[in-house]
């Protein structure tokens, strides 16, 4: 018998002692750390899906990112101190339109990380998507305020309720944030001046992170993106020389390659790019993902279904708002 329809059933969200779980479950950026949640109904397990299906709702009480300047405040509840100190923290910051986020879009976080512990020194203590303002003017581009909140609510998607769950609560179960000081400038922001607003809050506001005997290290900032927008800087007049020397020297850049981009083929062509290429790190895709978020606006304004492309907190935040549903002149794409 469906256990929701007995007269005694409490929804979980009123009450946190009905959900299933494994514990204790450890804090470590972008390790598989999930409660065990059942998600079928038997006699092991009398609650069915629909109980499961809430780990994708917004967990209460975290501070969303402000919608105007004023109340700014920059997001750092999930920043971790540095573990093993014979490595170099490191922040990993990815830009770009977000309109929407995707799956894609979080998984090449994923990627980087499995890159970085992988074949790097480097120890990720955080990760941040930089939405850009509205003044981008890019097609398809939503409100700037709606793209940050479904960023947030992407970020926020593994994470568990606290009415929800009857376990100690672990921020640190997902590792990434959004920034939404880009989003919120009144005019373009290029990426370089980005970087430097990321390096400024982290390395001189809050002096770096801390190491385990409490001393602060600087942390190292790394612009994380796909292979078009490392070949979209062969372009004339899209980035500056002085910029790229900025971003490539000071902070660095992981670029992962994307179906159709020739990334080894173009650093050792870009002489900008070769001469800082010891500061790049080159992310194959072992599986490919392609999920673009313009075929996601047109197959939303298409009526088309959208599942498993994004996460259903994201869905049902486009379907609530009412998002993309007006034409945008889209050139043809595979
Ligand atoms: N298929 C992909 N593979 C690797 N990286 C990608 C892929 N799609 C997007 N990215 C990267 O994600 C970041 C954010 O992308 P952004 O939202 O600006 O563009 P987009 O995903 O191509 O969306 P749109 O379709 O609106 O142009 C960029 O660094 C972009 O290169
Ligand atoms: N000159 C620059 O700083 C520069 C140029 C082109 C794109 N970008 C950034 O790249 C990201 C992705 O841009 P596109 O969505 O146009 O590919 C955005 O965050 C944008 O600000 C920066």
């Amino acid at each position: 018998m469906d256990p929701t329809l007995a007269p005694d059933f409490i929804p979980p969200s009123q009450d946190s002692t009905k959900l299933f779980h494994s514990r204790p479950f450890s804090a470590k950026p972008g390790t598989l750390h999930n409660p065990k949640v059942f998600l079928s109904s038997s006699d092991d397990n009398p609650f069915p899906l629909k109980s499961a299906m809430d780990l994708e709702e917004i967990p209460t009480g975290i501070i969303r990112q402000a919608t105007v300047l004023e109340d700014y405040r920059f997001a750092d509840h999930l920043l971790t101190p540095l573990v093993d100190e014979t490595k170099e923290p490191l922040v990993i910051v990815a830009c770009g339109s977000f309109s929407p986020v995707t799956y894609l879009h979080l998984r090449i976080f994923e990627m980087a990380l499995d890159n970085i512990r992988e074949s790097t020194n480097y120890e990720v203590i955080g990760g941040y998507y930089s939405p850009v303002s509205d003044n981008y003017r890019k097609p398809g581009l939503a409100l700037a305020q709606h793209r940050v909140r479904m960023c947030e609510l992407a970020c926020e998607r593994t994470r568990y309720n606290e009415t929800l769950i009857e376990i100690e609560i672990d921020r640190s179960s997902s590792w990434l944030m959004v920034d939404a000081w880009e989003s919120l400038q009144g005019q373009y922001t290029r990426t370089a001046v980005v970087l430097d607003h990321f390096d400024h809050e982290i390395n001189e506001v809050r002096g770096g992170t801390k190491t385990k005997n409490g001393d602060f290290r600087k942390v190292k900032i790394m612009l994380l993106a796909g292979g078009d927008l490392i070949e979209s800087m062969g372009e004339p007049d899209v980035w500056a020389d002085e910029d790229l020397h900025h971003i490539l020297g000071r902070y660095g850049c992981l670029i992962v390659e994307r179906t159709g981009s020739d990334v080894w083929g173009f650093l050792l062509a870009h002489d900008i790019l070769y001469k800082h290429r010891k500061n790049v790190v080159v992310i194959k895709q072992l599986i490919y993902n392609d999920i673009s978020s313009t075929k996601v606006r047109l197959f939303i304004r298409r009526g088309m279904s959208v599942e498993y492309l994004l996460p259903n907190s994201v869905i049902r935040y486009i379907t609530k708002n009412k998002l993309y549903l007006s034409p945008e002149r889209v050139k043809y794409i595979l």
